[in-house]
């Protein structure tokens, strides 16, 4: 059987800094490299282009080998699509041209028909006459993306993508990206250090930190992962993917069937079986031990706790399973005096009052 998967093994030493990972992702979806300023995401990406080279090295991408002890494919014959910070386009050139222009490289190996996919998958048909200068930022970056997608790349890195825009610009342009982990049939690699850009767009996620890799797997299980910065951060929050399973037009509402049980959140202009992802805050959750009886809070599930940990003396975080098989992670911000009030531990079962429930997007 074919390998799909990314294999990516690097040790490499700067004055300051050292990298060291070994890591296996999936061959396809979205995997984001995350971590903080300086932990070494833009490092990785840059080994895996191979625009910056280690001779222990060793990569391979869905079962072809672009880097071991005695190859190393040159960056410019990797079928690998790289999109900047910046959208580098030629200002003299139309969209068109610029899309183009990246196709003459590979001179008979273009594809029509990708271009055409990528033009689509971007929406940016109708731009494709303007001038690069006449593109606003987040334009400006699909037409770089497309360009990228239209060399039929089988691997495609992005770094930062949208950290050079504005918030509006930003909206603007992560409906598009969304769609690459729904219609691109090759792996992603995308490097961001914004929890909500990785939430929404990322189907795995690396934790990068001081140049290792600290937790690998899909989102919703890092994102709740209690050892793990990500949970103790103010904005803590659980990632849950949902099915449209009914609307209420009478109360507004839309019921969503998430694994093991169901949710009800605010009328949702989604049709019905789209899945959708939604995140919990931790700050929005609240514990009961007995089933609350009358309550204005709409979605009281029974979960149990799985993990407790203090955070500081006035506050603990809770990780708890919800759904038939508890296989849905929830995350609980309480104060360290309703847990000691409740008597809280682990393998509890008890309620789970959430107050609030986002659409990712
Ligand atoms: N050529 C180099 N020589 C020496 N040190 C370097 C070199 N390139 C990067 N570094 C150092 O390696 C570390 C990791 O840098 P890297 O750019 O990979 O981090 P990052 O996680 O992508 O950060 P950011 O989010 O700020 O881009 C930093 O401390 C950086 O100063």
């Amino acid at each position: 059987m074919s390998d799909t998967h990314i294999h990516a093994r690097f040790q490499l030493t700067y004055a300051d800094f050292a990298l060291n990972v070994d890591l296996t992702l999936p061959g396809r979806g979205v995997t984001a490299l995350f971590g903080h300023s300086g932990s070494g995401k833009t490092t990785l990406l840059r080994l895996i282009a191979g625009l910056k080279t280690v001779p222990t090295g060793y990569l391979c991408v869905n079962g072809e080998v672009w880097q071991d002890g005695t190859t190393c494919v040159p960056t410019h014959k990797r079928p690998l699509g790289y999109v900047f910070q910046e959208a580098s386009l030629f200002p003299h050139l139309s969209a068109r041209g610029n899309l183009e222009y990246g196709m003459k490289r590979v001179g008979s190996a273009m594809d029509r028909a990708a271009l055409e996919q990528a033009v689509t998958l971007l929406g940016i048909g109708h731009l494709l006459e303007r001038r690069a200068h006449q593109l606003s930022g987040g334009e400006r970056q699909r037409v770089a993306i497309a360009r990228a997608l239209a060399l039929h790349p089988r691997l495609l890195l992005m770094d930062e993508p949208l950290a050079a825009l504005d918030l509006a610009r930003k909206q603007e342009i992560l409906p598009y990206l969304e769609r690459l982990h729904d219609e691109l049939e090759i792996p992603v690699l995308y490097v961001s250090h914004a929890p909500d850009e990785v939430a929404r767009l990322a189907d795995t996620v690396v934790m990068m930190e001081q140049g290792e890799a600290r937790a690998v797997g899909p989102v919703a299980e890092v994102f709740s992962r209690l050892d793990l910065t990500l949970a103790q951060d103010q904005e803590a929050s659980a990632i849950i993917e949902g099915v449209v399973l009914s609307h209420d037009d009478d109360y507004a509402l839309t019921r969503l069937t998430i694994p093991g049980g169901r949710l009800t959140v605010s009328r949702l202009a989604r049709a019905l079986d789209e899945r959708v992802r939604v995140r919990i805050h931790a700050r929005d959750v609240s514990i009961a031990r007995d089933e609350p009886g009358t309550s204005s809070i709409v979605n009281i599930l029974p979960a149990r706790i799985v993990e407790l940990r203090e955070l500081d003396p006035a506050q603990v975080l809770v990780k708890l399973a919800t759904g038939s098989g508890e296989q849905t992670p929830l995350l609980a911000r309480i104060t360290r005096y309703s847990c000691d009030r409740l008597h809280l531990q682990v393998g509890q079962p008890v309620f789970a009052q959430v107050k609030a429930v986002a659409l990712m997007d």
